[in-house]
């Protein structure tokens, strides 16, 4: 599938957050996008999802052009609704796409270990941690599943070792089904474990997306070429 961005553009009153990108986006490759905070990542994915309207450019998949990209997106806000279960919840895609209620249950059910979920079917989102909201968060994004998946800071609220096992859960999926990903993260180390490509987004410079091509150099010269190009000698990439 040919993801192709031209001229995309977008402000906020007087407030010109993305200035005329163009980009095609890898298709069946896992791209990380970085940048300050406030740069305009979330906007960026909320135009591709077609959440928020262009003010100029346009979207063209496979030649076509489109209003929005065929995706599945899981945003930094886990949307879960506070009067479903867990399974009501992770099975809501699947249940809108048409599919009866008993043999969506059967399909969530049958991925709830993998996530580490299995113990908890029919508790309510405030009775679940943070981390386990964006499991279900994830695991909802995964089961019903367009050719390309947005994930705003899919990892962010998830402990560490939670969260290098569903990066790499979600590194196998990526390779076995092949669908695009392009995923926002603040962490360094993140996009370089899990992308196979990085982009940097600015907030002044023009270009406003940078792609980083690190071609040939090992995981420490990728580092060090990545943080470079935050314009970070070392440290945190933004304060929230
Ligand atoms: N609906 C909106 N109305 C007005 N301004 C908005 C709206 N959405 C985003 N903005 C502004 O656009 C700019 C970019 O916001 P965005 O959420 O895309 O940043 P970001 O790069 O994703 O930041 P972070 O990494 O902190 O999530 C910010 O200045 C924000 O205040």
């Amino acid at each position: 599938m040919a993801i192709e961005i031209n001229g995309l553009s977008k402000a906020f009153g007087g407030h010109q957050v993305l200035r005329s990108l163009d980009f095609s986006l890898p298709s069946s490759k896992r791209t990380a996008l970085l940048g300050a905070s406030g740069c305009g990542k979330s906007v960026l994915f909320h135009l591709l999802a077609g959440l928020l309207s262009l003010d100029s450019g346009r979207m063209q998949v496979d030649g076509e052009l489109v209003d929005k990209l065929p995706v599945s997106y899981m945003q930094q806000k886990d949307l879960l609704l506070p009067w479903y279960t867990l399974l009501e919840n992770a099975s809501l895609p699947l249940v809108l796409s048409g599919v009866r209620k008993q043999e969506a249950h059967a399909q969530v059910q049958s991925h709830l270990a993998r996530f580490g979920l299995a113990d908890f079917t029919d508790h309510y989102p405030n009775q679940l941690s943070g981390g386990m909201r964006q499991r279900v968060a994830l695991l909802r994004t995964m089961i019903y599943r367009q050719p390309i998946v947005l994930m705003d800071e899919p990892f962010s609220a998830i402990d560490a070792l939670s969260a290098q096992q569903l990066r790499l859960f979600l590194k196998e999926l990526q390779e076995k089904e092949q669908f695009t990903l392009f995923f926002i993260t603040h962490n360094v180390e993140e996009a370089l474990d899990l992308a196979d490509e990085i982009w940097v987004m600015h907030k002044e410079s023009t270009p406003q997306l940078q792609r980083i091509d690190s071609t040939g150099l090992d995981y420490e010269a990728r580092r060090k070429l990545l943080w470079q190009a935050l314009g970070v000698g070392q440290g945190v990439l933004s304060m929230h």
